[in-house]
């Protein structure tokens, strides 16, 4: 492929994304696509992971939730924990919501609010510590996953983490040209993980969810 025609793909993927959530509605069931009554076991099933990274190991002062939409993770999982949070998300219109109306009076504990495509943002440096990622790893492309990944290490304090949730393939990689999603399996997701300089430190399946979706792992690491 051609170096123009490489760029013009990239710029259709993402312009495609950038289509497809200006029409979701700001909701449980907008972040949650076609699934919304797994959200509970996929909240419940996260709250468990961070376990094993959270209090006690890393700290609890603030944790940035990327591509957090509305906040489903945020209110469910990162709130209760963390002092403060920063949320990620290139749709203004999630970000207000989450503001305005969601997070209720916990709003009050969200320190910013960035309103940016993950591939051109910067968090602070060394300022989280917990980074998450859900259902958004899968918007970004390979190239662009790694640069993230590793400008996000750089986010981190020392003991902090990244933790990343996603589809991942049972084979290769899998294109949905309708929301332009790729699907990983969980192996190349470990390669552009190693080449983003980080360390997986463990690895999870969700259970719970039913066997027609994709599988959903999550990965912590440093
Ligand atoms: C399936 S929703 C998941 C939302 C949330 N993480 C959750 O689990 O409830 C995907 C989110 O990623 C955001 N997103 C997709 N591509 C993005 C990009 N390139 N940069 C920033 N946000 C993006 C969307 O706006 C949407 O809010």
């Amino acid at each position: 492929m051609s170096l123009t025609s490489y760029y013009k793909r990239e710029k259709q993927f993402y312009y495609r994304a950038q289509q497809f959530y200006e029409d979701v509605p700001a909701s449980e069931e907008g972040m949650m696509g076609d699934y919304v009554e797994i959200s509970n076991v996929d909240l419940e099933g996260s709250r468990q992971f961070l376990k094993r990274f959270g209090p006690g190991k890393a700290g609890t002062h603030c944790a940035l939730d990327c591509g957090s939409g509305i906040g489903r993770v945020t209110k469910g999982v990162l709130l209760p924990v963390f002092e403060k949070m920063e949320m990620a998300d290139m749709m203004e219109h999630f970000l207000l919501h989450a503001h305005e109306e969601y997070l209720g009076d916990d709003a009050d504990r969200i320190e910013t609010y960035y309103c940016y495509n993950l591939q051109e943002f910067t968090p602070p440096k060394k300022k989280y510590d917990v980074i998450w990622m859900q259902w958004v790893a899968c918007h970004l492309t390979d190239k662009d996953l790694m640069n993230f990944l590793f400008r996000c290490k750089k986010s981190l304090v020392p003991n902090g983490v990244i933790i990343m949730k996603d589809n991942m393939a049972r084979q290769g990689c899998k294109l949905d040209p309708i929301d332009s999603s790729i699907s990983r399996h969980l192996d190349i997701m470990r390669s552009v993980i190693a080449k983003a300089g980080l360390e997986v430190l463990a690895v999870e399946k969700q259970e719970g969810f039913p066997d027609i979706i994709m599988p959903v792992w999550m990965i912590a690491m440093k």
